[in-house]
């Protein structure tokens, strides 16, 4: 069989960029079993069917974080091939939540300072999020 006919999985994900009063950004660790396993990332997930970014993102934070998020606004889109399996990461800001984020599933969880958030192991398509965060406003 010729397994290069065969389309690669993509996967759009729903990712949220949680920044607190003093501008901490939260981020989470992925777990062993996980996809990028280990590295650190922005929490979110899998947009299921039928389901629009924003609804999935507040599914996913409230399951994954435990809080709920009331309002969020595009900050960027990035479609990224790990070869194994492509992503498109539909990233918004959540500029409003109620609630104390926490690794809800026993996931590592941090509230970083923008300016160190380059010295985290994040996944490769990543990149691009963390310096547009530390970009000068
Ligand atoms: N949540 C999240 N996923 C990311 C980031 N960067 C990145 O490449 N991904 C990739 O996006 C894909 C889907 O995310 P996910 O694994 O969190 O999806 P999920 O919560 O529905 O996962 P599950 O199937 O383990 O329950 C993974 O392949 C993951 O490697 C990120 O910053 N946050
Ligand atoms: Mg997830």
């Amino acid at each position: 069989m010729n397994t290069e006919a065969i389309p690669k999985q993509t996967v759009l994900v729903a990712v949220g960029v949680i920044e607190n009063g003093a501008g901490d950004i939260f981020i989470c660790r992925r777990g062993e079993s996980q996809h990028q396993a280990f590295k650190w990332e922005f929490p979110g997930g899998k947009v299921e069917t039928g389901e629009t970014v924003p609804q999935a993102l507040a599914r996913e934070l409230e399951e994954e974080i435990g809080i709920r998020v009331s309002a969020c606004a595009p900050f960027m889109r990035i479609e990224h091939d790990y070869g194994d399996k492509q992503v498109i990461l539909d990233i918004r800001k959540v500029t409003a939540f109620e609630g104390e984020a926490h690794g809800r599933e026993g996931q590592p969880s941090r509230w970083v300072p923008r300016a160190e958030l380059h010295r985290y192991d994040f996944p490769a398509a990543n990149g691009a999020i963390v310096r547009k965060l530390q970009e000068k406003k």
